[in-house]
């Protein structure tokens, strides 16, 4: 029997490729990297499968990398991916691997300009990371050469498997050298037809499963409510929960447009990602989430697949989901390498026998909770004061204000000096007039359009129509070019082109509009 592989060092490979892996911070090999990484460096096919986030994107990357031959500019390796976002972030990790190595990776992909890929592929690659449809056109138009290629790679292999890509992979295929070809497909979740189908494309494949028991992360604590009322239910979550990163799913592309609206609208900083977005929109929201800027992203499916962000603590099933597949890889966006992480599903009465079935195909228990009352967000918010309050007496450099509270002392009480000077950094001084800045660049609306935050006060009774109307005439601008506008219980936000935004922001910065008070105010944000 072989000997378990506890170290990449174990394993042969190059010092350029274990120089790298030991800055990426991989210490050890995980399960799958360890038992499926000498498979492949052997040449054998593989299918592999193991839970989200345990290093299968390194598990074929290191072997392919350590197999590319130096100083041939030919495209040796091809991996497929079923979205964007994901080429881009593997050839990333790919990039990290065959630093040394100096291996050229380009992603290849829908949405970016088809020019610059030409340009690129001519330069001579080794390493092509694409998504299927773009892979064809660059096939069609012939500048893109295959007849090299030695290892193809599925990454979801079970997703570019399924209906929708099957006809695309095959006529990928067919640029391909069977004789010579190695074929690896990496997946957390692998149904049996689609393995059965699999093998169609493989030779003599070894199989690698990691842990059969559960298709899920143990790390991810499961949990779900009922209710009729999701958004209510979901912001009063939010507002409970002490978290980082959040993702929310939701089943289409409007379902998330509107969700970021409402959300928006009640002050969560959040911002959406789904298919009808220009790829500029959809590389700017996700560096935004990346890069923390970000608090919530709300998507489609686009993103329940491979996408590795760092501190993710929660997502969000805000619409259940089509299937246990669908269900594993959303969660999967949390709990990554060793990490914890929260998933919650809202389920509406009616798909109770829905989630019984996602639960028992998973092989997993999604246990039920009551909503967050009232108390339990004051208790949650005195906590948050609390703790910001304890941090600022520690960092200890506040005497700038100690004359003000002794002047104070003299007329009242030390507590109630205290508890006013808290009101007034939670609440603000409301006599003040508040800033405006309603600027909010929204890459969930339309492209192209900016959304202009105001708050109307509750007792006006006003309709959208009319505040359009008032706006278009007092900024001088056609009525028809302004978008969207929404009221809800007390942000209102009018969608306007990026052009005449600051037109528009003017008239409202002179806080009436036909007779209408408006406050301009910031979006809300947390
Ligand atoms: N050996 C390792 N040691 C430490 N961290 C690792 C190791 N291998 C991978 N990682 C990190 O673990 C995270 C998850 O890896 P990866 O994205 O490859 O998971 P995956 O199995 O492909 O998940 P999914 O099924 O969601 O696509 C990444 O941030 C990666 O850098
Ligand atoms: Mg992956």
């Amino acid at each position: 029997m072989k000997k378990d592989i506890t170290t990449f060092g174990e394993i042969v490979l190059s010092k350029k490729v274990l120089a790298a892996i030991s800055d990426m911070g991989f210490e050890e090999p995980s399960p799958i990297q360890s038992q499926t990484i000498p498979l492949v460096l052997e040449g054998h096919d593989v299918i592999g499968q193991a839970q989200t986030g345990t290093g299968k994107t390194a598990a074929f990357g290191i072997p392919t990398i350590e197999r590319i031959i130096d100083g041939n500019r030919h495209i040796q390796a091809l991996v497929l991916t079923p979205t964007r976002e994901l080429a881009i972030q593997i050839s990333e990790e790919f990039t990290k691997i065959g630093k040394y190595k100096k291996v050229k990776t380009l992603p290849i992909y829908g949405g970016q300009s088809i020019d610059r890929q030409i340009r690129a592929l001519k330069y001579g690659v080794q390493i092509v990371i694409g998504t299927p449809g773009r892979l064809l056109d660059h096939i069609r138009r012939n500048t893109i050469k295959l007849n090299a290629v030695k290892t193809l790679i599925l990454d979801e292999a079970d997703e570019m498997l399924d209906m929708g890509f099957v006809d695309d992979i095959e006529a990928i295929l067919e640029q391909l050298s069977s004789t010579e070809r190695q074929t690896l497909l990496f997946s957390a979740t692998m149904p049996a037809p689609i393995a059965k189908l699999a093998e169609k494309y493989m030779t003599n494949p070894k199989k690698v499963t990691i842990s059969r028991e559960n298709l899920t992360v143990p790390l991810i604590d499961q949990i779900y409510y009922e209710t009729r009322e999701k958004l209510e239910g979901l912001c009063r979550v939010l507002d409970v929960e002490e978290t980082g990163k959040i993702i929310i799913f939701c089943r289409t592309k409007k379902g998330v447009d509107d969700l970021v609206a409402s959300l928006q609208a009640r002050g969560y900083m959040s911002d959406g990602l789904h298919g009808d977005l220009s790829q500029s929109q959809r590389d700017r929201v996700m560096k935004k989430f990346r890069d923390g800027k970000l608090e919530i992203l709300v998507a489609t499916d686009v993103a329940a697949r491979g996408i590795d962000i760092d501190d993710i603590t929660h997502v969000v099933n805000y619409d259940i989901p089509q299937d246990h597949e669908s269900y594993v890889h959303r969660i999967g966006r949390t709990g990554r390498a060793g990490k914890k992480g929260v998933a919650i599903t809202f389920i509406e009465p009616r798909e109770y026998r829905q989630l019984k079935l996602i639960e028992r195909l998973a092989k997993t228990k999604l246990v039920r909770k009551q909503l967050p009352s009232s108390a339990d967000i004051l208790e949650r918010q005195r906590e948050i004061i609390k703790t910001r309050l304890l941090k600022t007496l520690e960092n200890n450099n506040f005497a700038d204000y100690h004359t003000i509270v002794s002047d104070l002392t003299v007329d009242y009480d030390l507590i109630d000096v205290a508890a006013a000077a808290l009101k007034l950094s939670v609440e603000g001084f409301k006599e003040k007039e508040e800033e405006p800045i309603s600027k909010i660049e929204n890459t969930g609306g339309a492209p192209g359009m900016v959304r202009l935050f105001m708050n109307i006060g509750r007792s006006q009774k006003i309709r959208p129509e009319d505040i359009v109307r008032a706006f278009a005439s007092e900024a001088d601008i056609p009525g028809n070019i302004i978008g969207v506008i929404n009221i809800y219980d007390r942000f209102t936000f009018v969608e306007v082109p990026e052009d005449v935004a600051e037109r528009v922001l003017s008239v409202m910065h002179k806080n009436t509009v036909k007779g209408y008070k408006i406050n301009v105010e910031p979006a809300k944000s947390r």
